[in-house]
């Protein structure tokens, strides 16, 4: 038996998540929570013929909780999006809220879920639940997911497309560390596999595809013209990478080497990537093992080229303080 919950489940990214989920046959238990609409959003989904039982939850009557209870994965892309000329910093004054709130309600209803974060930005959303956590005497860290893998998505599709093999983008494979926003988007090109030299002697077409998988998310918030940010392709990756955790969890599959961003524990080794990277971060996105509960192990990031260990440098440079912005985040008192 295995509860997953959403939160935000009625958004551009919840809906379409939710239904991935719902396809989801290690799924039993499927409880979607939102602030408007997600009672419509489950009675629709809980139509369809496959085995999870689908329940919506709003907040009255303490609808986060009821919602949460007991569940083993939390996936959560609660709060607002981007609109053209916004960073995703932008987002933090309003998500940092929602994350923190809903935070505690999943240190009280599910402390041992595999918590997966998507609201933006990711680099200070993630430490922001770990603060929550860790005041309510409950955070695991190798339990909580800020989930990066769109990125890891991005690259294969981009990449592919530049060698002209666009139909085979799912068979690229590389490596995207860091964090989640521009700069901090640190797509390891010497590591694709099949490899790519034809590019990587090329100057000018691989900064221009590091570029495209830094700011794959603005072209797609210039696209949708005020509309919002991604939204399809994040629930896929969310999906896809729920699917990772939930098959190292319960479905006795150990994962292949996957990526996201997460707490330098030194127990799964952590210490190596601060060596690493040359610098004392708490979080950044790397190389994880998945086994039945949660990070398994953090991997080294292996060898990379100079023009690779700039954009580390750059990548450092900008998540220290959004981490710190994160950490130092003080939810504003309940009102009486
Ligand atoms: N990690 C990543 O790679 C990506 C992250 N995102 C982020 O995901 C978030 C959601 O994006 P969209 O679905 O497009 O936005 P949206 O506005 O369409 O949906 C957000 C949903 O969250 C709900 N919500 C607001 N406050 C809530 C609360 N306190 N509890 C539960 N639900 C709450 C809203 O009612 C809404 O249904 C944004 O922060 C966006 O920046 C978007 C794309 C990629
Ligand atoms: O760009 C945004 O704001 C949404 C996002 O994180 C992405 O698409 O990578």
């Amino acid at each position: 038996m295995v509860k997953a919950t959403v939160c935000g489940a009625a958004g551009g990214i919840g809906q379409p998540l939710s239904l991935l989920l719902k396809l989801n046959p290690l799924i039993t238990e499927l409880s979607l929570y939102d602030v408007v609409n997600a009672v419509g959003v489950a009675a629709d989904l809980s139509h369809i013929a496959t085995p999870a039982q689908v329940a919506g939850f709003l907040p009255a009557d303490n609808g986060a909780e009821k919602a949460l209870q007991g569940s083993d994965i939390v996936v959560i892309p609660a709060g607002v999006p981007r609109k053209p000329g916004m960073t995703r910093d932008d987002l933090f004054n309003v998500n940092a809220g929602i994350c923190a709130t809903l935070a505690e309600a999943i240190a009280k209803a599910c402390p041992k879920a595999f918590i997966l974060v998507i609201s933006n930005p990711v680099n200070s959303t993630v430490p922001v639940f770990a603060e929550v956590l860790k005041k309510a005497g409950v955070f695991d860290p190798k339990k909580l997911f800020g989930v990066t893998h769109l990125d890891i998505v991005r690259a294969s599709t981009f990449v592919a497309t530049v060698v002209g093999k666009a139909e085979d983008a799912s068979k690229y494979s590389i490596p995207v560390i860091g964090g989640h926003a521009g700069a901090t988007i640190l797509p390891l090109l010497t590591q694709s596999e099949p490899k790519i030299v034809s590019i990587l002697s090329d100057k000018s077409k691989r900064d221009a595809l590091v570029n495209r998988i830094q700011f794959g998310g603005d072209e797609v918030v210039k696209a949708k013209d005020g509309a919002g940010s991604a939204t399809l392709s994040m629930a896929q990756a969310g999906a896809e990478f729920a699917e990772y955790v939930l098959q190292a969890a319960f479905g006795g599959k150990s994962s292949k080497t996957v990526q996201a961003y997460v707490h330098l524990s030194a127990d799964a080794g952590g210490e190596q990537i601060k060596k690493e990277i040359g610098a004392d971060l708490d979080y950044f996105s790397v190389n994880i093992k998945l086994g039945a509960g949660g990070i398994e192990k953090i991997l080294p990031i292996g060898e990379i080229d100079e023009q690779e260990k700039t954009l580390l440098a750059a990548a450092v440079k900008e998540l220290g303080p959004s981490i710190d912005k994160g950490s130092k985040f003080q939810p504003p008192p309940p009102k009486l």
